[in-house]
């Protein structure tokens, strides 16, 4: 019989959509060729859950998430729900609580730039060439996006904003085990990004890294601050293998590296829990800009359902021919607007198109 699996489906606002329903069609063409089932539930978050069930995050949803081995998440939020108070809008009504519901404290953002597309990268050729593959560590559910208090206070110039950063021990010591763990497997470096001259925090972060670290010899051990990290990135980002970041300097370094790869539409990321449950998504937004159009890059997304074959449902091979497909798809010079450089052997695609592309050669 063949293997099943249960998938929570949850596209949310702008772009997601519209590049979920790749992700979809490659899970189809991954069901016929490995002989898998992905049964599939379609729920409403972020905006969608707002305009639809009058919530961003509807229980509905999350009952169907605990149900699933796994969610495919798309992105959230967009200008028509930016006015609402904070903790109803999707990012803060839905992402975050879904992150800490699903016990998601793992994130990671393989930022790996494909050799067709040196071009994209905002780089000059002579720093990207022989590529560059760096694997981002995120802490996902601490730090500043989820330590309390928080909120606004006051009134006229007075009104103040406030926001806590906290991390235990027991938060940074997990993490970065992750990060150790996923050295030894690449090419045996950490680097820990904080701000250990100004931030507490970060003083607690590195004395629990450095004590973590002993406990793996075999990998060499780096701290930088996130300042001058933000720079070596663009500087000479060859010299990173696995950077440990907690929840805000992930955020922040991941969205970099992606740029560095040609696009934030490539960078794919999994949040992972504890054991094998983890949710799959974009590390870019919804992409208001250009929502609607049809002409996203789906690249991201779909390697994110990779990532779930790979991290929930170990379909290693599945997940091998998904990476091996866009890669050729690459190399044969199909294109989305955001990676289109005009060269001759490229040919600018559609959103659609890049699926079709990517599927067609998985079933070659
Ligand atoms: N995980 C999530 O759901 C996230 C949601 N957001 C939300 O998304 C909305 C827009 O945020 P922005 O800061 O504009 O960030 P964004 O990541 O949505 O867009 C930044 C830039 O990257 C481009 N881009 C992103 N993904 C792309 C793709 N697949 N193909 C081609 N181009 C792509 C966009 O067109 C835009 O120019 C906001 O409401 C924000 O809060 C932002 C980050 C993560
Ligand atoms: C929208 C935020 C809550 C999250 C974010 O930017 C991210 O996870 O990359
Ligand atoms: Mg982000």
């Amino acid at each position: 019989m063949a293997n099943s699996f249960t998938v929570a489906v949850l596209p949310g606002d702008g772009i997601g959509p519209e590049v979920m329903a790749e992700a979809l069609k490659v899970l189809d063409a991954v069901e016929k060729k490995y002989d898998v089932s992905f049964k599939r539930t379609l729920a409403n978050v972020g905006g969608a859950g707002i305009d639809n069930e009058g919530k961003a995050l509807p229980d509905t949803t999350v009952d169907i998430c605990k149900q699933s081995d796994a969610i495919l998440f798309g992105s959230v939020g967009g200008p028509k729900w930016e006015t609402l108070p904070p903790d109803e809008q999707p990012e803060r009504g839905a992402l975050l609580p879904l992150r800490k519901i699903f016990g998601l404290f793992c994130n990671l953002r393989p930022a790996i730039i494909f050799p067709a597309l040196t071009g994209a990268s905002s780089l000059k050729d002579d720093v990207i060439k022989g590529g560059f593959d760096i694997l981002v560590v995120r802490e996902l559910t601490g730090g500043i996006y989820f330590s309390t208090p928080k909120g606004i206070e006051g009134e006229g110039s007075e009104k103040t904003g406030f926001d806590t950063m906290k991390y235990s021990a027991a938060e940074v010591e997990r993490i970065t085990h992750v990060a150790f763990e996923a050295a030894r497997k690449r090419g045996s470096k950490v680097c820990s990004i904080d701000k250990a001259n100004v931030l507490s925090t970060s003083v607690l972060w590195r004395e629990v890294v450095e004590r973590v670290s002993k406990e793996y010899p075999d990998v060499e051990l780096s701290h930088m601050y996130v300042d001058n990290a933000a720079m070596q990135l663009v500087r000479w980002p060859k010299q990173f293998d696995v950077m440990l970041c907690s929840n805000m300097f992930g955020d922040i370094i991941s969205d970099e590296a992606a740029m560095l790869t040609g696009s934030l539409g490539m960078l794919p990321s999994a949040s992972l829990a504890e054991g094998s449950f983890g949710m799959y998504e974009p590390s870019g937004g919804s992409a208001p800009d250009i929502a609607g159009q049809g002409i996203a890059n789906p690249i991201a997304q779909i390697l994110s359902a990779a990532m779930m074959l790979r991290y929930s449902f170990n379909m290693v091979a599945a997940a091998d021919a998904i990476n091996a497909a866009v890669e050729v798809v690459l190399n044969n010079g199909y294109r989305t607007g955001d990676i289109y450089q005009g060269g001759d052997n490229e040919k600018k695609v559609n959103t659609s198109e890049m699926g079709d592309a990517i599927i067609a050669q998985l079933n070659r």
